[in-house]
Order: structure tokens, then C-alpha cells, then sequence
């Protein structure tokens, strides 16, 4: 009875809950877009090890000891048969040779443990500065290539190729290569010792090897699939918990935490089956290997003890082959996990050198001049601009500004506002016609001079993890700190840091969250002051600024545009109807053009935005 008063409402609920989750996942669509692994590719090999280069000189001790090491390995059991047959078997037991033979097995010991101990060292070394370097020419790399680079990629993948690529690369680099190289030549080096000193037993002995391979290979291969399985559905989590924490607010807002919850349990369930999948895999291995192991030993011994009683072999030969072959079952294993990691490594350095390789579209010419001093003068000829082929951001805009003039640039969203802002500061460059400053193009000039020129205060107003002096700083990074408190001052920015807790010396977190957007965008306005440029640009600054701030900011606006030029983007109109030119934009178009009274008396689109916003406001 109580199951069945329960029943209805429970599947009820369980339907719907269904149906939520079965939403969330059509809502989250994740791309498998990195691949995973890639062929074999001697070229990208090669370029990998290029980055050992410079260290030479910490190479040639590391590969004597790595060599060292394998040989001591390798004579450790050719020891043993000569113990065996010249000290005990053949002398009826002369202790002298035995200890000189107990002697120089344990001086090969510690030859090899010390070599190793060495190698270690070394290869740890190398392999970080390997990495170390490549991390850096990276991030190098990363900084300076345009916009246009940017727009095609989400943060989150550019993310993961300086960490997560890097660091698949950190065990190849630090163990890897090494060991591979160690293995291959214990393998021929136990393999040569076998046939030369018997070869009929030798041949014996390794008839399983060839088994081993296939076995080896077939099941690696499972493996490996398995585990990219589970990396992939890993790096789906990663990124729906990235978005997950991004959107918190939104999340919490519309109350969707337990749609989210069930999506984010679907996910976890089907990694934990791939893992389960994997890891039970990954288990038959071993026994495996053990058995053909095994089927080794079983030979050596049952056609090995067949010539010792025919006196083709010594017992010391016999227990020495066992030796050997003990030694020679690791490498093949290790080997096959080598080859596995090679091929996740060379996915990981194909997506590393694609960023590497890829060029600015934004380049400085080899004749570039500094442009320093200006006046000011900006003009724009005949500029045509597409984001994407065939869909066209600017049709023709032609613009001159006087130094030391301000101009506002008004119209719908999408009109291209922010697009001639970009071009401005050479984030693109046009398709057609010129920007110049001052009647110099600016493609002629270095890209860092340019942008030390003009000022930029955005929409979104960056405050970086530091204190709120660093933050005001980085307009000039050698501002003093009166400098840095007369620009917060002259923006009314000083009285509220001055009521922080810790004043200019407030930590704030990446993105400023312990400050309001206002405050945000009057931090902006002291660090746009502090690095004096001769043009400014202002996107939307004052959006977000209530009444009694924007009152002050323009007031501190007016010590910040003089003498200077100054393109203002403003949805409030309110705040342009000073500027001396107003711009409107349409469509990529210059619509009209003009002072406020100018474009109010001609009655045309600025009027009709005037207007609507007055009509909006006092609804
Ligand atoms: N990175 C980009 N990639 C592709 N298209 C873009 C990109 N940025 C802008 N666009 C497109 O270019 C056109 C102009 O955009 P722009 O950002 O200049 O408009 P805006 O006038 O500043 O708009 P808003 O007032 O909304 O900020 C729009 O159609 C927009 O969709």
C-alpha cells in the first residue's frame, strides 16, 4: 500500500527529473575535438629533442651514465657463472675466487647504483629545464599573437595546452627517453650474451619474445584506448565544472543547482565506468606477461637441464641464463607503456608546436619606427574591416579627428563601435584603407609604441590578482606612489580605497571581485591617467556608474581628456552631448556626423536615439 501511495508522485518526480537531466545534456555539448594521440613521427621527435640542445654539456655525463649503468646491469649474472663455475663447481669449492667474485659483484653494485643515483640527477635536470623552456617559449608565443587567434579558441583549451600538453610532456622528457634508450640496449645486450654464449638455448629461451610482442602489442593497444576514453570523459567534467563555477551566479539566480547537480552526476557516473573498464584491463596485463614469463623459464630449464646432462652447458651458464632472462621480461613491458606514452606525447607537442608555429596577424614590418611625441592627429581613409570572410564589420569609413579633439562614437548594438576602437589599437588591421596617427600609418609603426600611445579604458575593466597600488600601476610601471595616489585622486577614486581595510594596499582577486563594477571602472579611469596618453579611449566606461559617481567621473573626465584625443563610446547619451564630434554608425556606415546641437537640429538617426532614450527613461 505505502508503495503504491508513494509510487504515482515518486516516478512523477523521477520522470521529470529525468526529463531535466535529458535537457541539461542536450544543453552541454562537448566537442572531442583534441585528439587524443598520433602516429609515430620521427620529424616532431627530432624537434622535441632539439630542446635538449643547449644542454650538452649535462647530456654527455648523464648518457656515460645511463651507459654505465646498463653494462654494469649486464655483467652482474656473467659474474654469477663464472662464480659458480670457476669457484665452486670446478675448484670443488675455492673460497678465495669465490670472495674475489662475491667482491667484484658487489663493486658492480655499487657502480651501478651510483651511476644510476647520477643518471637521475641529470636526467631530473634536464628534463625540467626542458620543460621550463618550452612552457616559457609558449606563453611567449601566446602573448603575442593578434585577436583574430583568440576569437577562434575558447580560453579553456589555450589553458590546457600550456599545462596539461606541457606536462604530458614533463614524463617523457624526465624519465622517458632515458629509460627507453636503457631498455632497448638491456634487451640486445641480454639477447647478444644468450646467443653467443649458447646459441641453441638462447634461441630457446627467446621463442616465447615474438609471443610476448603480439600479446603486448594487441593488449597495450586496448588499453590505451581505454584510458583515452577515460581522459576524454575527465576533460568533459573539467570543463562543465569550469563552466559550472564561471556561471555559479546564473546558476544560483535561476535556480538550476539541481539540474546542474544531476548532469554533473550523470557525467561522473559514466567516467567512473570508463575507469572501472580501464583499470580491469589494465589488470589482465600482468598476469599475462607473468605466464609468458613463466613458459620462458619452463624451457630454459627443462631444455637447459637436457644439456647440462649432455655437458653442453655449466650449471653456472644455466642459473646465469635464468638471470638473464629474469631481466629481459621488464624491459619488454616497459617498452610497450614507453610506445603508448611516445604517442600521447606526440599529440600533446603537435597541438604545442601548432601554437608555436602559428604567426601573428598582426605583424610589426622590419622597417617599423617608434612613434613617439605625437600631436594626435587621427585619421581614418577609407577603411573596410571583416571579423569573418564575406561579412563585412566596416564598409568604408573615412574619419578625421583633430588632435586633442574628442569624438563619441553612438549607434545600434553591432554597428561597429568597438570594431574602429580595435583597429585603432591594431588588434586587427583593415582589409582595405589606412589608420594613421599624426599622417603616419600605423602599420609602420612598432606595435608597442603605437599602444603606448593610446590609452584604452574598456567595458569589462580587468583588475588583476594584487593590490589595488599595482592595479592603478600598471599603467606605468614606474609611476612612484605619490603618482599612483594623485591619478586615483584626480578620478575621485582615492576616497573609497582610502576606506578599504588595507587602503592602496588592498589585495584584490582576479577580476576585482571584492570591488563594485564602479569601482572597478574608476580604478581603470586612475590607470589610463597614470600612463598620460596622448589618445584615449573610453568603451562604455561609464555604464556602470551611478548617478552621484558619474557626476564626479565627469568632472574627473575633464582633467583626463584635456589636450588629449578621445574616442568615447557611450550607449548613455547623456555623457557625450559635450564631445565635439558624435558619430553615428549604422550597419559598418557612417550615418551622420556633427556637435549634438547640430545632429539635434538635422533631426535625423542621433535625434531619434535622443528621443527614444528620453521616451525609455521617463516611462
Ligand atoms: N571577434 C569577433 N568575431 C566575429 N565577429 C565579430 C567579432 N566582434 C564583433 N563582431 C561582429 O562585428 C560587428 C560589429 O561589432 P562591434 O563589436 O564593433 O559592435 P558595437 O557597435 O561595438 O556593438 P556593442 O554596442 O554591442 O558593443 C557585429 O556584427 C559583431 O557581431
Amino acid at each position: 500500500m505505502a508503495r503504491s501511495a508513494k509510487g504515482p508522485a515518486a516516478t512523477g518526480l523521477d520522470a521529470s527529473m529525468q526529463e531535466a537531466a535529458q535537457a541539461q545534456r542536450q544543453r552541454f555539448k562537448y566537442t572531442d575535438d583534441e585528439v587524443i594521440e598520433k602516429p609515430f613521427n620521427w620529424k616532431q621527435v627530432l624537434r622535441l629533442l632539439s630542446y635538449m640542445k643547449p644542454y650538452r654539456k649535462q647530456l654527455v655525463p648523464m648518457v656515460v651514465m645511463m651507459l654505465l649503468g646498463t653494462l654494469t646491469r649486464l655483467a652482474a649474472p656473467a659474474v654469477i657463472i663464472l662464480a659458480i663455475d670457476e669457484a665452486i663447481d670446478k675448484g670443488g669449492g675455492d673460497k678465495g675466487l669465490l670472495l674475489t667474485y662475491g667482491g667484484i659483484m658487489l663493486g658492480l653494485y655499487v657502480v651501478q647504483w651510483a651511476a644510476n643515483t647520477i643518471r637521475i640527477k641529470y636526467t631530473n635536470v634536464i628534463g625540467q629545464k626542458v620543460i621550463y623552456d618550452l612552457r616559457q617559449q609558449l606563453f611567449e608565443h601566446i602573448q603575442k599573437l593578434s585577436f583574430r587567434f583568440f576569437d577562434k579558441r575558447p580560453a579553456g583549451s589555450v589553458l590546457v595546452r600550456v599545462t596539461n600538453d606541457v606536462n604530458s610532456l614533463q614524463d617523457l622528457f624526465t624519465n622517458g627517453v632515458v629509460n627507453l634508450l636503457m631498455d632497448c640496449i638491456q634487451l640486445i645486450g641480454i639477447a647478444a650474451i644468450l646467443l653467443i654464449w649458447n646459441f641453441q638455448l638462447g634461441i630457446a629461451v627467446m621463442v616465447t619474445v615474438p609471443l610476448m610482442f603480439i600479446v603486448s602489442g594487441t593488449l597495450r593497444k586496448r588499453i590505451r584506448f581505454a584510458w583515452q576514453d577515460v581522459r576524454i570523459k575527465q576533460s568533459r567534467i573539467n570543463s562543465h565544472l569550469n563552466e559550472a563555477i564561471q556561471g555559479m551566479k546564473v546558476t544560483q539566480a535561476y535556480v538550476q543547482e539541481k539540474e546542474n547537480y544531476q548532469f554533473f552526476d550523470h557525467m561522473n557516473t559514466i567516467n567512473k565506468k570508463s575507469w572501472d573498464r580501464a583499470s580491469a584491463l589494465n589488470q589482465t596485463f600482468g598476469p599475462i606477461i607473468e605466464v609468458t614469463a613463466a613458459i620462458g623459464t619452463l624451457i630454459l630449464f627443462w631444455y637447459g637441464s637436457h644439456l647440462l646432462q649432455t655437458n653442453v652447458i655449466t650449471v653456472g651458464l644455466l642459473v646465469g641464463f635464468a638471470n638473464y632472462i629474469g631481466n629481459f621480461w621488464d624491459p619488454i613491458n616497459r617498452l610497450g607503456q614507453m610506445y603508448n606514452q611516445l604517442l600521447v606525447a606526440m599529440a600533446s607537442s603537435e597541438r604545442i608546436f601548432e601554437f608555436i608555429d602559428e604567426e601573428p596577424t598582426v605583424k610589426e614590418s622590419g622597417r617599423a619606427r617608434m612613434l613617439t611625441g605625437i600631436k594626435g592627429d587621427v585619421s581614418f581613409d577609407r577603411i573596410v574591416f571583416e571579423y569573418e570572410k564575406g561579412r563585412p564589420a566596416l564598409k568604408g569609413i573615412s574619419l578625421e579627428v583633430k588632435a586633442g579633439q574628442s569624438v563619441a562614437l553612438v549607434g545600434h548594438t553591432g554597428s561597429g563601435k568597438s570594431t574602429i576602437i580595435n583597429l585603432l589599437c591594431r588588434f586587427y588591421d583593415p582589409v582595405e584603407g589606412a589608420v594613421r596617427i599624426d599622417g603616419q600609418d600605423i602599420r609602420d609603426v612598432t606595435i608597442e609604441s603605437l599602444r603606448s600611445q593610446v590609452g584604452i579604458v574598456l567595458q569589462d575593466t580587468f583588475i588583476f590578482s594584487g593590490t589595488i597600488r599595482d592595479n592603478i600601476r600598471f599603467g606605468r610601471l614606474t609611476a612612484t606612489d605619490e603618482e599612483v595616489e594623485m591619478a586615483a585622486r584626480a578620478v575621485n577614486a582615492h576616497e573609497f580605497i582610502v576606506s578599504l581595510p588595507d587602503g592602496y594596499d588592498t589585495e584584490v582577486q582576479e577580476r576585482g571581485n571584492v570591488l563594485s563594477m564602479g569601482q572597478r571602472q574608476l580604478l581603470s579611469f586612475a590607470r589610463a591617467l597614470l600612463a598620460d596618453p596622448a589618445i584615449l579611449i573610453l568603451d562604455e566606461a561609464t555604464a556602470s556608474i551611478d548617478t552621484e559617481t558619474e557626476l564626479k567621473i565627469q568632472e574627473a573626465l575633464k582633467t583626463l581628456l584635456a589636450g588629449r584625443t578621445s574616442f568615447i563610446i557611450a550607449h548613455r547619451l547623456s555623457t557625450i552631448r559635450h564631445c565635439d564630434n558624435i558619430v553615428v554608425l549604422d550597419h559598418g556606415r557612417i550615418v551622420e556626423q556633427g556637435d549634438h546641437d547640430a545632429l539635434m537640429r538635422h533631426g535625423g538617426t542621433y535625434h531619434g536615439l535622443i528621443e527614444a532614450q528620453y521616451r525609455f527613461l521617463s516611462a
